[in-house]
């Protein structure tokens, strides 16, 4: 990795967690850029660096880039653009993350202190394993999707594109979950979820079910 050309993207609380994992795992972080597109944060300290606007990075000369956003949409937003202007995404591995040797992650992708990736896990690009997640053996997760802090994934579970899985929630093994659905905090999901669904509450239910016609 080019340790001294990285621009981070995202300076909210997601980005203060992935910048202490960085600050954990990369010796020499001189030459890391952070930038955020909200104005009030402009010249402002984070974590020992100051925050840049985005307007000009993406005529930056290619660098590694990681996109430090909660928001699944507008992490894959910000992350296509940059990667189209040839920068190169980034994974970033808190040391005290467990990652099976057999397990797959894509580019772009953040792994937390106490995530777990069983054996045989596959987790695409741009994906967040929050503090604390299990993405338990043969799970597959979907690009830009989004485990929080201390949700479990049971074997063999698998998750589409731009999903989030709430804090604590637990997804029972061989289930489904398809693109854009949101699990509530605190849910357990006992059967197949279809797209763009909010299903809350323990047996989950659905909430909320957005019509994409
Ligand atoms: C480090 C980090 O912070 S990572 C961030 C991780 N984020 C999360 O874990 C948050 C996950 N989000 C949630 O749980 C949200 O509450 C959602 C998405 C499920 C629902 O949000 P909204 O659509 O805004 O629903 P809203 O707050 O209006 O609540 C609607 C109803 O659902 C109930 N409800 C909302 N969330 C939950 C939940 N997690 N479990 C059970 N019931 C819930 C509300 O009490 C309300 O019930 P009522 O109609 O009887 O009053």
């Amino acid at each position: 990795m080019r340790t001294k050309e990285i621009l981070l993207y995202g300076a909210g609380g997601h980005g203060k967690v992935v910048l202490d994992a960085l600050l954990t795992s990369v010796d020499d972080l001189s030459g890391l850029l952070v930038v955020d597109a909200n104005p009030e944060l402009h010249g402002t300290e984070f974590l020992g660096f100051v925050v840049a606007m985005p307007g000009n990075c993406l005529a930056l000369a290619p660098r590694n880039f990681h996109v430090s956003i909660g928001r699944c949409d507008v992490r894959r937003s910000v992350h296509e653009q940059l990667a189209g202007r040839g920068h190169e995404a980034m994974t970033v591995v808190h040391p005290e993350a467990v990652v099976s040797r057999f397990a797959r992650v894509e580019s772009g992708s953040f792994l937390a202190a106490r995530s777990v990736l069983g054996p045989g896990a596959a987790v695409g690009a741009g994906v967040v394993v929050n503090h604390g997640a299990v993405v338990d053996h043969d799970c597959t997760v979907g690009a830009f999707s989004h485990i929080a802090p201390n949700a479990t994934l049971g074997g063999a579970v698998r998750i589409g594109p731009g999903v989030l899985i709430g804090a604590g929630a637990v997804v029972l093994p061989g289930v489904s979950i398809g693109e854009g659905a949101t699990i509530g905090a605190g849910a357990v999901v006992v059967s197949d979820v279809a797209g763009f669904t909010t299903v809350v509450g323990v047996p989950g239910r659905v909430l909320q079910q957005e019509s994409r016609a």
